[in-house]
């Protein structure tokens, strides 16, 4: 068994306001390999975001399944009940968005180190891979124990990155990734990336310059 296998998943936004209903994809299927990349493409509004975001459970899905090869057994993220989905969301599928969520009074360094903990890691342990995270995709030291509400684009991008893939994870959600980061920093990434698939860890990714990961890429699948 795949670790991930969708079927005609499907989504539309119903506007009850404007009594409209907003297409945003249809009839997707495809299956995931553990260790395996795979890149969706489609032009803009054509559903790859809320895609993503029906597999994360940000949106749910309205007719379709996808079944989820979880350590405890397949679940459907399609129907699984909040409670199950918050803990595959602690345990074993990461989302990467562009945007960062701060917390008040907390620094970038705990920020990242934070799933780590969640994990069972001691403060010193998630706060050294947090570091190297951060260092090895070039954010300055000089703001590791600053607040990120006022950093800029691609500093946030970077927490993102390091918060959603620091803590072991079997399917990581990729949303524009490299969108705001510097040349050193996307070759960083997709150092990591490479290393994360050697070690079994699948993905999906919308990628606005796939070329970052030319190489990586195992399937594509396009969203019209
Ligand atoms: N929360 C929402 N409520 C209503 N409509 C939405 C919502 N989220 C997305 N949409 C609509 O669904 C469609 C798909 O949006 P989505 O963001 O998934 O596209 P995308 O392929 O990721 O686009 P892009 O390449 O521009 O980032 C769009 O028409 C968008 O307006």
């Amino acid at each position: 068994m795949p670790l991930l296998h969708v079927e005609d998943l499907s989504k539309n936004f119903v506007i009850h306001a404007l009594g409209r209903t907003i297409p945003a994809f249809q009839g997707v299927s495809f299956t995931l390999e553990a260790g395996s990349l795979l890149l969706i493409r489609g032009p803009n509004g054509a559903g790859k975001s809320s895609l993503l975001r029906c597999l994360y459970r940000t949106y749910l899905p309205e007719r379709g399944q996808a079944l989820f090869a979880a350590a405890d057994g397949t679940i459907d993220l399609a129907s699984a009940a909040d409670v199950d989905i918050a803990l595959l969301r602690r345990t074993e599928i990461g989302h990467v968005t562009q945007f960062l969520r701060p917390r008040p009074r907390v620094t970038a360094l705990d920020l990242v180190a934070e799933p780590l903990l969640v994990a069972g890691h001691s403060l010193a342990e998630a706060r050294e891979a947090a570091a190297d995270w951060l260092g090895s995709l070039g954010l300055k030291a000089a703001i590791w124990q600053a607040y990120p509400s006022t950093f800029s684009g691609g500093e946030q991008q970077k927490i993102n990155l390091a918060r959603a893939m620091i803590a072991p994870r079997r399917l990581l959600l990729l949303d524009e990734p490299t969108s705001a980061l510097d040349p050193d920093a996307r070759a960083a990434l997709c150092s990591r990336i490479k290393t994360l698939k050697a070690a079994g860890v699948a993905m999906i990714g919308v990628f606005h310059h796939p070329e970052d990961i030319a190489g990586l890429i195992d399937v594509e699948f396009h969203v019209a």
